[in-house]
């Protein structure tokens, strides 16, 4: 019998997951690695902590199954987006810290490239909007601010990857330097349209193609570990974003199925079929996955705080001991007490965009408790998914019939029963809530044979439990009202 090893790179933590051909987790390891904050507005890791993270939990995983490489037939990777790495060819060091999604610092950039009139031509081409979220700015700052980068990128000392190809390069032991079409997609230099990067932004942006990693699809066998990291070579056989692959995972593969992924940041994705739609929501048009010649594509709402705001309470502010806790404390208080959380903390993403939007707390007298806080907090994740889904049902023009989720965040229940009251939806949760390092395993089974198409995939997935929607739909307007409010007072907040 043999299995499948999915990595999945988070943006907090590095697991490793095996799986067998039921689907099943057999072995699962963890690490959690160092945020680093050197400014306000400014997130980096280290990619090579990211990577020994990464191996270890691996070696790990598989022992904790009770295996050996042997039994591994083959190994999918999916990772945190648009997180950039630079790193020298020649000696396999990253150049500098990696640049994390959430970073902030190339805020003014963005708004220098629209203000020269070109977002339009960005967003017809990649999918996405001009916002420091995505990789092409970030790439082109670390060529900007260190010293020589530039001149050693053009003449191709350094590669750039997002992390998957990052990983890719160490498990192979610097020989295949590729990235998958969903993670290109993400990068603000990638056409796709086309499928392709684009010359005319790598241009505007001044990247050197000569950095530029190879774009293949996202299942199929790109080459093996290295000796030296398992007892057996490996194949790795698929690749896919955080996102994309928990879209997969949860079998969405019909046009119009809709899921929402509740980790640091909220993810909801619909599966459009082989047709990009673009949005007039701001809501971004993505690459769902490469599987041969053919590329399917995804609305995408993308909210940067959500599980990260209950992180918040537990090291912040000190009013829980662990994630899991929030839940007592938000079921301590009936409601939230006319509080209010916008956790913008890494400004708003979809469908605000405001890169200048801070964290706000509003609504607070003098009985306001910290059980009202922590309610505000879930809540405010409730209320995000909320945005992105009014968003995503008129781009599409077609009402959901149910949400999929999956994430961290899932597991409380407290938050989960008000999702469903607020979209007036059932929100429906899987039996395996680790659907993004499922995904990666199927695209990577898939490529070899393990299972044969996603028609067997689907006979995979199970619902654990649906929560169905229970509230007074006046009372729910009322709180998204009042939502809406609280979010424009979070807007522009932070002076460019
Ligand atoms: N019971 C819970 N209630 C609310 N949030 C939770 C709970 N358990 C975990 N989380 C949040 O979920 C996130 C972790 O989920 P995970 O899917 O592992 O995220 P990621 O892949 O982004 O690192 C953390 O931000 C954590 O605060
Ligand atoms: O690492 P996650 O699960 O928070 O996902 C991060 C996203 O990929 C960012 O776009």
């Amino acid at each position: 019998m043999s299995f499948i090893l999915a990595l999945d790179q988070g943006t907090t933590s590095s697991r490793a997951l095996v799986f067998d051909h039921d689907g099943n987790v057999r072995g699962l390891a963890q690490k959690e690695f160092r945020q680093i904050f050197p400014e306000p507005g400014l997130v980096e890791h280290d990619a090579e902590e990211i990577w020994a993270s990464q191996l270890g939990v691996a070696v790990e995983a598989v022992a904790r199954a009770g295996l050996s490489a042997a039994d591994i037939a083959a190994i999918g990777i999916t990772n945190q987006r648009e997180t950039t790495v630079v790193w020298d060819r020649r000696t396999g060091k990253p150049i500098h810290n990696a640049i994390v999604w959430q970073d902030r610092r190339t805020a003014a950039e963005c708004d220098r490239i629209k203000g020269l009139g070109l977002e339009a031509t960005f967003r017809a081409k990649t999918g996405l909007v001009l916002d420091p979220y995505f990789s092409g700015t970030k790439l082109a700052w670390l060529l900007d601010h260190l010293p020589g980068a530039r001149a050693r990128a053009e003449a191709g000392e350094l590669a750039f990857g997002t992390i998957d190809s990052w990983l890719v390069w160490n498990l192979t032991g610097g020989e295949r330097h590729l990235t998958d079409a969903s993670n290109a997609s993400r990068t603000l230099l990638f056409n796709i349209h086309e499928g392709n990067w684009d010359q005319e932004l790598l241009q505007l942006l001044r990247i050197p193609p000569a950095i530029l990693p190879e774009v293949v699809s996202s299942s199929q066998v790109y080459g093996e570990t290295a000796a030296r990291f398992f007892a057996a070579r490996v194949p790795i056989s698929g690749i896919a974003g955080d996102q994309q692959a928990a879209l997969f995972g949860q079998l969405c593969d019909r046009p119009g199925m809709v899921k929402n992924t509740y980790g640091t940041g909220c993810f909801m994705l619909m599966q459009t079929g082989e047709h990009p739609v673009l949005s007039e929501r701001n809501l971004l048009t993505t690459v769902a996955c490469r599987l041969g010649n053919r590329t399917e594509y995804a609305l995408e709402g993308s909210v940067f705080v959500a599980g990260a705001a209950v992180q918040w309470l537990r090291d912040g502010l000190g009013i829980i001991r662990s994630a899991e806790e929030v839940e007592a404390l938000a079921a301590s208080v009936p409601d939230s007490g006319g509080v209010y959380l916008v956790p913008a903390f890494a400004g708003l993403g979809a469908p605000h965009w405001d890169p200048y939007a801070r964290g706000t707390l509003l609504g607070i007298t003098r009985g306001t408790t910290a059980g009202h806080i922590a309610r505000a907090t879930l809540e405010s994740i409730a209320f995000q998914t909320a945005d992105l889904l009014e968003a995503m049902e008129s781009d599409a023009a077609t009402p959901l019939a149910e949400l999929r989720v999956d994430g961290g965040a899932t597991a409380n229940n407290l938050l989960m029963q008000f999702q469903a009251d607020l979209l007036g939806v059932p929100v429906v949760r899987p039996r395996v809530r680790e659907t993004t390092a499922l995904g990666a395993a199927y695209l990577a089974g898939l490529a070899i044979g393990y299972w044969q198409d996603r028609k067997e995939l689907g006979q995979l997935w199970q619902a654990e439990k649906t929560f169905t929607p229970a509230a007074d739909p006046a009372r729910m307007a009322e709180l998204r009202h009042n939502w809406s409010r609280a979010i424009e007072r979070s807007k522009g907040w932070v002076q460019p």
